[in-house]
C-alpha cells in the first residue's frame, strides 16, 4: 500500500482526531545513518545514555537538570523529544487545537496479548491517530552521538508549531547523553539503546494529614471504646469519611500534581487559554498518559517519586553514571585528592588549553591563570593559628558600658574621646613553608606561588623519564632545613604517577613528614593517584580535573599535548 493509501485510511478512520501522521519523508533512517569509519568509531568510547520519561509536567526536566548539574565535570548532552515533533502541515494547523500532541507511533511493540487485552477505546485511539514524534530522526542523531560525531538538534516552536524557525542546536558528541520526553519508552529502538531508564512520578506523600490522622484516628477509637455506646454510631459514622480523606490527601494524586502545573505553565509562560489547555488535557493528555505513557513505567529501572524533590535518588543515579563511566569518585575513595570546584569558568579556561589551536600567548596566559587558581585552594589546606586583629572601624560603645567604665576609672573625658576599633577574629598562615618544582614543567608553578607567598624559598627536583618507568631523580636543590617546613609540591602532570611518587620519596628520605607535603598539579590521570595516593596516603593531591586516562605512550588523555614544549615554546612547530 503506497503511502497516500495509508494517509488516506487513517484520515478516514481518525475522524476529528487525527494527528501527525507525516506522508513526506522527514530524515534519514537509523539504518541510513553515514557510518563513519571502522578505526575512528573504534576509537570512540560509548557514551552512557539515560531515558527520562514521565507524564507532562511531572518533573523530568528538574530531574535533568539536577543530573546535569551533578555531572558537571563531564560532557553530559541534553536531548528533548519535544525536538522531534513534526512540522504540522497546513491543513493540521488550521484544525490545531485538534492535534494530538500526546500520541505515539502505532508501533506493534506489544507482545499478543497485550494487543487481545487492549480495550475498545484505546484501540481506537491507538488507530485514530499516529506519531507526534519523528521517532527516525531521533534515532538517527541518537546514532550519530553514539559514534561520536556533533549532532544538528531541532529547536520546535511551540507557538508556530515548526521544528525550523530556530536556527538548530549544535551537540557535540559526550560521555552522557540524556534522552526525555514523555514518550521516550515507547518505541522499543529508543528504548533498546538506554543503558538506564528513569520514569519521573509527581505523587507526593504528605506530611500534615500523616500526622492529623496519627492523632486523630487514635481518638475516634477511644470514643469507640472508652466512652460507651452512645458514641458508637456517631463516632463510626465519622471514621469511614475521615480515614478515607485522609488517606485521598495523604497520597495526593499524580495527575492532580501535574495537571495544575501544567495549567499554569501554558496559561502563565505559554499565554494560552484556560479553556483550551483543559479540553486539551481531557481530550489528548490524560487519555494518552494513561494509555501510552503509564504503560511504559515497567520498563523503568529506576521510579523517582517526588521527581525534583528528591535529592537522594538523584545522588544515587549520579554515583552509579559515574560508576558506568568507570570514573569512581576517586575523591570518595581517598579522602586526601581535593579537586577544586568545577565552574562553566574553569572549563573555559581548560577547553582553551587542551585545545591544540591554541597559540603559546593563550596558552601560557590561560594555564598561568589555572594554576594560580590550584595554588590558592593548595594553600587553604596548610595548617593555621587562630589570631584577632583590630581593625580601623570604631565600635559603638553601649552608653551605660560607658558610664559604669568612667565612674571606676574617673576617666569620663579620655573614654569620651577614645576610638576603640573593631575586633575581627581570623586565622594566621602558617610560616614556615617552601615550594619545590618538579624540572622542567613544575617551574612554570613558581610564579603564581611567589605571587601568593611573598618571599617563599623555592627548591627543585629533576627526573629523568623514560617510557612510564624509566625514571631517575639526577638532580635536587633544597633548603636544608626542609624537614622543618611544609612543601608544596609543584608539577601540572600527574600520568602514571611515577615521577610524583620519586619525588615524594625523595621529600620524605629529607625529613618532611608525609602530612606536611600538599601535591599541586592541573590535571591527574587515575593511574597516577591511584599510585601516588595508595604509596602516600597521607600525602594531599590537589588538583583541577580528573582525567580519562592514559594512551599507550603513557601520556595522559584528553590531556594537554605536552605541558612543558607549550609551555616554554619548544614544541616543533
Ligand atoms: N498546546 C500544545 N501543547 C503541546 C505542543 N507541543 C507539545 N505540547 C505538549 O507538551 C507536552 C510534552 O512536553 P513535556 O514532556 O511535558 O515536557 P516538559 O514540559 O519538559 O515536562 P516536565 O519536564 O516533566 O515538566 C505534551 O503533553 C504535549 O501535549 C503544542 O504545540 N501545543
Ligand atoms: O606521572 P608521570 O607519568 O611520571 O608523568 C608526569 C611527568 O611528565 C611531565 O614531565 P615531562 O617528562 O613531560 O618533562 P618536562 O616537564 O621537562 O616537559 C610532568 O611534568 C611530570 O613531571
Ligand atoms: O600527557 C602528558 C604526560 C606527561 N607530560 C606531559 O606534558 N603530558
Amino acid at each position: 500500500m503506497g503511502s497516500a493509501a495509508v494517509g488516506d485510511l487513517i484520515e478516514a478512520s481518525s475522524g476529528a482526531h487525527f494527528s501527525g501522521f507525516h506522508l513526506e519523508n522527514t530524515g534519514p533512517s537509523a539504518s541510513e545513518v553515514e557510518q563513519p569509519t571502522t578505526s575512528a568509531t573504534e576509537n570512540v568510547k560509548q557514551p552512557f545514555v539515560i531515558g527520562v520519561a514521565g507524564g507532562a509536567a511531572s518533573g523530568k526536566t528538574t530531574v535533568c537538570d539536577m543530573i546535569i548539574e551533578q555531572l558537571r565535570d563531564q560532557r553530559v548532552v541534553l536531548v528533548n523529544q519535544d525536538s522531534f515533533y513534526h512540522n504540522l502541515t497546513p491543513e493540521e494547523l488550521k484544525r490545531v487545537h485538534e492535534y494530538n500532541f500526546d500520541h505515539p507511533a502505532v508501533y506493534m511493540n506489544m507482545d499478543r496479548e497485550e494487543f487481545f487485552g487492549m480495550s475498545f477505546c484505546k484501540m481506537r485511539l491507538l488507530f485514530s491517530c499516529l506519531d507526534a514524534f519523528n521517532t527516525e530522526q531521533l534515532l538517527c542523531i541518537l546514532e550519530k552521538l553514539k559514534h561520536g560525531q556533533a549532532v544538528d538538534i531541532p529547536k520546535y516552536d511551540f507557538k508556530s508549531y515548526k521544528n525550523d524557525v530556530f536556527p538548530a542546536r549544535r551537540v557535540n558528541p559526550s560521555d552522557v547523553i540524556i534522552l526525555e520526553g514523555i514518550l521516550i519508552f515507547h518505541d522499543p529502538r529508543v528504548r533498546d539503546s538506554m543503558n538506564m531508564k528513569i520514569f519521573v512520578d509527581t505523587g507526593s506523600f504528605s506530611l500534615f494529614p500523616a500526622l492529623f490522622a496519627c492523632f486523630l484516628i487514635p481518638f475516634i477509637l477511644f470514643l469507640l471504646f472508652v466512652e460507651g455506646v452512645t458514641l458508637i454510631v456517631a463516632s463510626g459514622a465519622l471514621t469511614v469519611p475521615v480515614i478515607s480523606i485522609l488517606i485521598t490527601n495523604i497520597f495526593s494524586a499524580d495527575s492532580d500534581v501535574r495537571l495544575a502545573r501544567r495549567i499554569r505553565r501554558d496559561t502563565v509562560e505559554k499565554s494560552r487559554d484556560i479553556g483550551m489547555v483543559l479540553d486539551q488535557y481531557s481530550k489528548f493528555v490524560k487519555p494518552a498518559f494513561d494509555d501510552f505513557i503509564l504503560p511504559t513505567k515497567k520498563y523503568a529501572d529506576i521510579i523517582i517519586p517526588r521527581g525534583g524533590d528528591n535529592p537522594v535518588a538523584i545522588d544515587l543515579i549520579v554515583q552509579h553514571i559515574r560508576t558506568k563511566l568507570g570514573q569512581h569518585d576517586l575523591c570518595k575513595i581517598y579522602p586526601n585528592l581535593y579537586v577544586i570546584q568545577s565552574t562553566f569558568q574553569i572549563r573555559g579556561m581548560h577547553t582553551l588549553i587542551r585545545d591544540s589551536q591554541t597559540t603559546k600567548h593563550d596558552f601560557v596566559f590561560y594555564a598561568d591563570r589555572l594554576i594560580r587558581l590550584v595554588v590558592e585552594h593548595g594553600l587553604g589546606h596548610l595548617p593555621f593559628t587562630e589570631k584577632q586583629v583590630i581593625t580601623p572601624t570604631v565600635k559603638p560603645i553601649a552608653i551605660d558600658t560607658l558610664w559604669r567604665t568612667s565612674v571606676s576609672c574617673g576617666c569620663f573625658l579620655d573614654i569620651v574621646f577614645l576610638r576603640i576599633g573593631s575586633v575581627y577574629t581570623g586565622v594566621d598562615f602558617c610560616k614556615r613553608l617552601c615550594g619545590v618544582s618538579v624540572i622542567r614543567s613544575g617551574e612554570s608553578m613558581e610564579n603564581a606561588l611567589r605571587a601568593c607567598c611573598k618571599g617563599i624559598k623555592i627548591g627543585k627536583i629533576l627526573i629523568h623519564r623514560e617510557g612510564d618507568n624509566g625514571q631517575q631523580l639526577i638532580y635536587e636543590k633544597l633548603p636544608t632545613d626542609i624537614s622543618d617546613r611544609h612543601v608544596l609540591l609543584l608539577d601540572p602532570i600527574l600520568g602514571t604517577g611515577n615521577s610524583a611518587v620519586q619525588a615524594i620519596s625523595l621529600l620524605i628520605k629529607k625529613g618532611v613528614p608525609e602530612p606536611n607535603i600538599i601535591f599541586l598539579n592541573l590535571i591527574s590521570a587515575p593511574q597516577g593517584i591511584h599510585m601516588v595516593c595508595k604509596c602516600f596516603p597521607r600525602v594531599k593531591i590537589v588538583t583541577s580535573e580528573i582525567e580519562i586516562g592514559l594512551n599507550e605512550d603513557y601520556r595522559v588523555i584528553p590531556g594537554m599535548g605536552e605541558f612543558g614544549d607549550r609551555y616554554f615554546g619548544t614544541d616543533d612547530e
